[in-house]
């Protein structure tokens, strides 16, 4: 049972005197920051006196009265101006906790209506590899499945690979020109990296020499309206301030820009070799986009290097979603659709969506300072046409009635138009949702980077964290000891060596999904991998402590759970830790109703921290009688449980010993 949106559903009735639309004040029923307070706060009233222009005190005492929660609660009392404060009985409590105890899924119940969710996470583009940018639409997407699933929902997850855009024009270019046959057949995906890389440098280069000297002449005109401003500004006038202020971050951002195109050039003619390729193909950026043309428009030639380069990128692929333990149900790739672009936009056309503009065909939409260019003046089908076919794929193939786009923020105008275009366009209702996401920062504050400037590796970075984590698991030597004390468990290379991995991966995940997703975050290592504070390694130490516990008091755990002993909780930090343990699903259901990963992290963390309480306060293994010691053997297995249950809907693992 889900506690909270029991007590909130007990006030819709009690609210009817007092509102037509009850809903919203139901909802100020929350859980109570100070647990003097009670376990739940209500702070309608106040609110509610104030629109109907009565004492919120006395509007209290009356909806305490019609309020029926007689089986929950002790008797709801009234504080302060008006606050509803509201206490679990302790038999409720102990009830719902031994519950919870006896049931696999943890006293978590499956939503009672379940929708059929896809959810398109990760999709990186291919023939480039994976980079820290992919990290987080692959973790944040991954923790999403499981727990829609959990809760019950049916989930289509779908990996929607970039393996038919440009940048296989790019690679099929470099192949044809730059490919060295040894490295190739030694190690096809790096090589072919390699060449993606060389023909981006090679155009970068070739655009920054013509951006040059526009870029110079802009900040000319720049620096002169601002010279030409401020001589006339009146300094005491804030508008003008602020506009001058505006003019001079422009010129600031252009002469940045201008510093880093130099920057490009300069290093480009620094390498002769790199100077004398890019002077034999000053047409790069072009003939790679005709390569791409190509490939689209069935050249055969194309298509067979295509055929050949694929299917060993999707092999590396594999490797590092192995690695991740992040599992797809479909990869179908911006490829799959190419069949059906042309009629999707026929038949935009036919609804009379699309129109043509400058050649090409554009769905245009009021409020909208762009259109949705379904097709280009070249003939070509854009990102935006396979993705309203796959929209329409998904409705109908598999369908879907939820869609999520686990990607990141930089295009929301791209779903935003997508949404709207698919509103007007199919008959058939789908809530499409972009689950949009910040980079990922380097600690300069810039979208992290290696030193030479290129994108972090995702693989190399797993590496290094697995390294780490080596070292954190090898301080834990023999004349450690644990939290309790005790000396901290041996265990042999092998073991060490399986719990790093676990360790190191799961404190990626774990520091990017415990970010609220919006925000940018700070890559930082220390924080990652440190034992306490809210990270993995934090959750994972307290799950081995309770399997120390169970070892080194010869707990046989199947005998504990089959046990007909009840939890009893006696102290208040028992208690505490129960309504926590009880209020797992809860957190799980925010996680879905907001697709925030973060929510059930911040919950385990604060379970975390009453489960710390708890020890500081109750003995388990010597506690005064075995009724006790039962009990409390109860409670931090099912603590533990919560944290292994938890921890595998984040896609972390866990180990008994650390
Ligand atoms: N249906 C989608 N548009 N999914 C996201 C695709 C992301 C795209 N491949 C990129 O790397 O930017």
């Amino acid at each position: 049972m889900n506690i909270l949106h029991e007590l909130q559903a007990r006030f819709l009735p009690a609210l009817e005197d007092f509102t037509e639309n009850p809903q919203p004040f139901a909802e100020m029923v929350k859980v109570s920051q100070d647990a003097r307070f009670g376990d739940f706060q209500a702070n309608c009233a106040m609110p509610l006196a104030k629109k109907n222009g009565v004492n919120p005190r006395e509007l209290a005492a009356s909806l305490v009265e019609k309020l029926d929660v007689s089986d929950l609660c002790e008797p709801p009392e009234i504080a302060g101006p008006g606050f509803i404060n509201l206490r679990l009985k302790d038999e409720v409590v102990e009830s719902l906790t031994n519950n919870a105890f006896k049931d696999e899924r943890l006293g978590v119940a499956e939503v009672e209506t379940p929708r059929k969710y896809v959810i398109d996470f990760s999709s990186p583009n291919v023939a480039k590899p994976m980079h820290v940018g992919h990290l987080r639409s692959s973790v944040i997407g991954d923790s999403l499945q499981r727990t829609f699933r959990f809760l019950g929902h049916s989930v289509v997850s779908d990996n929607h690979i970039g393996d038919w855009g440009t940048q296989f024009g790019m690679i099929i270019y470099g192949y044809k020109h730059f490919v060295d046959e040894a490295a190739y057949k030694a190690d096809a995906v790096g090589e072919l990296a390699r060449l993606y890389r060389l023909v981006n440098t090679l155009s970068d280069y070739h655009a920054a020499v013509v951006k040059i000297p526009q870029e110079e002449q802009r900040i000319e005109t720049l620096a002169g309206a601002l010279e030409a401003a401020e001589a006339s500004a009146d300094p005491s006038d804030k508008k003008q301030k602020k506009a001058l202020k505006k003019q001079r971050t422009e010129l600031v951002a252009a002469r940045e820009s201008l510093k880093e195109l130099n920057s490009r050039v300069v290093e480009i003619e620094a390498d002769e070799n790199l100077k004398q390729l890019a002077d034999a193909h000053p047409d790069i950026a072009r003939l790679a986009r005709e390569e791409t043309a190509k490939l689209h428009g069935g050249d055969p030639e194309n298509q067979k290097l295509w055929d050949e380069f694929l299917p060993q990128c999707l092999t590396a692929l594999q490797s590092v979603y192995d690695r991740l333990n992040v599992h797809f149900d479909k990869t179908l790739g911006e490829s799959y659709y190419n069949p059906m672009l042309a009629d999707v936009v026929a038949d935009l056309e036919a609804k009379g969506l699309a129109k043509e503009s400058d050649g090409a065909k554009c769905v245009f939409i009021e409020g909208n300072a762009a259109p949705f260019i379904v097709q280009k003046a070249d003939g070509a089908f854009t990102y935006a046409t396979t993705d309203l076919a796959t929209v329409k794929y998904r409705v109908e193939e598999l369908g879907a009635e939820v869609v999520l786009y686990v990607v990141d923020a930089r295009q929301s105008e791209h779903f935003k138009l997508l949404m709207q275009t698919v509103e007007l366009w199919l008959d058939t209702k789908i809530d499409l949702q972009h689950v949009s996401f910040g980079t990922v920062m380097g600690e300069d504050r810039r979208p992290f980077k290696t030193r030479s400037g290129d994108n972090v590796g995702l693989e190399s970075l797993l590496d290094e964290s697995v390294r780490k984590a080596r070292e954190v698991v090898a301080s834990n030597d023999d004349s450690k000891t644990d939290a309790d004390g005790n000396p901290a468990p041996e265990l042999d290379e092998e073991t060490r060596t399986a719990i790093a991995e676990i360790v190191g991966i799961g404190g990626i995940k774990y520091a990017d999904l415990h970010h609220n997703r919006e925000s940018d975050y700070v890559f930082d290592w220390d924080k990652m991998l440190a034992n306490t504070g809210d990270t993995a390694t934090y959750m994972q130490y307290a799950y081995a402590r309770i399997h120390g516990i169970f070892r080194r008091g010869g707990i046989d755990l199947n005998e504990l759970r089959s046990s007909s002993f009840n939890i009893h909780l006696d102290d208040p930090a028992e208690r505490s830790l129960a309504l926590k343990l009880c209020r797992f699903g809860e957190a799980l259901e925010s996680v879905g109703s907001e697709c925030r990963p973060n929510l059930l992290t911040q919950y385990l963390f604060e379970m975390a921290g009453e489960l710390t309480t708890f020890y500081g306060k109750c003995s388990v293994l010597k506690a005064d009688n075995e009724t006790t010691k039962h009990s409390r053997l109860k409670l931090i297995d099912l603590a533990g449980r919560v944290i292994k249950q938890g921890l595998e809907l984040l896609g972390i693992e866990v180990c008994e010993k650390m």
